[in-house]
């Protein structure tokens, strides 16, 4: 199925100079396509390991994941990865970082200029394909390289911390943008955050995951329907309570096999 992901029953250990790390142990879990789920728990628990999994970056040790029905064992070209660092190009401009990875495949100019204009629509940046990098702020140029990572029609995003670089207002506007492109674009998305009212304003599931081996500890359903106002969001009981919920099962993971 388009955009589906199952992980099963998924073992990562790191070895390297004399020690191993055990950065997962028998994690299994099941998205649907288009859905929104995030992934929270303390640091070093694994969860941009198993983003790099589903990606094809990195090999498993054990177990299986399976993508767009495939199986996933070298690099996977049908997801789009955007990290905290994003890959704008600064001495490119916004048009031509965002025809990148068309470039890197060989579209012809033509049809390329065309997806770059929609593109820049869809993240509200129209008029600035001109623009250089540094001529945008923080949360454009993020919209730069979220339509990047659009411009090759992946159907399934992985998004490592995205907005954990900007500021509380910025975030906002963000996690607003990336609900409508995901509504608009009926996309799949896996959203890695250290922020739980960022992963329960934008997700459908919150997985929480155990301190160090990383296990899933627990799901939350964020029983709120979309579309949402990320702002409004915040003042529902729903929210509070699943706010209650998430923060009861990840404060006693916290410190746990933490990289301190
Ligand atoms: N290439 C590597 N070699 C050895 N150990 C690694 C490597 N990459 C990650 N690790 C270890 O694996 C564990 C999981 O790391 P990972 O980055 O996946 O965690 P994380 O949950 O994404 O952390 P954070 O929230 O801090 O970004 C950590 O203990 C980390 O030190």
């Amino acid at each position: 199925m388009q955009g589906a992901i199952t992980v099963d029953s998924v073992d990562k250990r790191y070895v390297g100079r004399g020690r191993e790390t055990v950065a997962l142990d028998k994690v299994s879990l099941s998205i649907e396509p288009g859905e929104l789920v995030a992934f929270v728990g303390p640091s070093g628990c694994g969860k941009s390991t198993l983003l790099n999994m589903i990606a094809g970056i990195i090999p498993k040790t054990s177990g299986k994941i399976v993508h767009n029905g495939n199986s996933v064992n070298a690099i996977n070209r049908d997801v789009g990865y955007l990290t905290q660092a994003d890959s704008v190009l600064p001495w490119r401009t916004v048009e031509r970082n965002v025809g990148l990875p068309l470039e890197y495949r060989g579209v012809p100019k033509a049809e390329r200029e065309k997806t770059v204009e929609a593109m820049l629509e869809l993240v509200e940046l129209k008029g600035f394909g001109k623009a250089f990098p540094r001529e945008l702020s923080g949360g454009m140029r993020k919209r730069v390289a979220l339509a990047q990572m659009l411009a090759y029609g992946p159907n399934t995003l992985l998004m490592d911390e995205p907005f954990g670089a900007l500021d509380a207002q910025l975030k906002l506007i963000m996690q607003q943008q990336l609900l409508r492109i995901w509504q608009e674009q009926k996309k799949t998305i896996v959203f890695v955050t250290h922020d739980l009212s960022e992963a329960i304003a934008v997700a459908s599931r919150v997985i929480v995951f155990s301190g160090r081996p990383g296990r899933i500890k627990h799901i939350e359903n964020i029983d709120i329907p979309y579309p949402r106002d990320v702002f409004k969001v915040r003042f529902l009981p729903e929210f509070e309570k699943a706010y209650d919920n998430l923060w009861s099962e990840l404060s006693s993971e916290i410190g746990k096999g933490e990289d301190l």
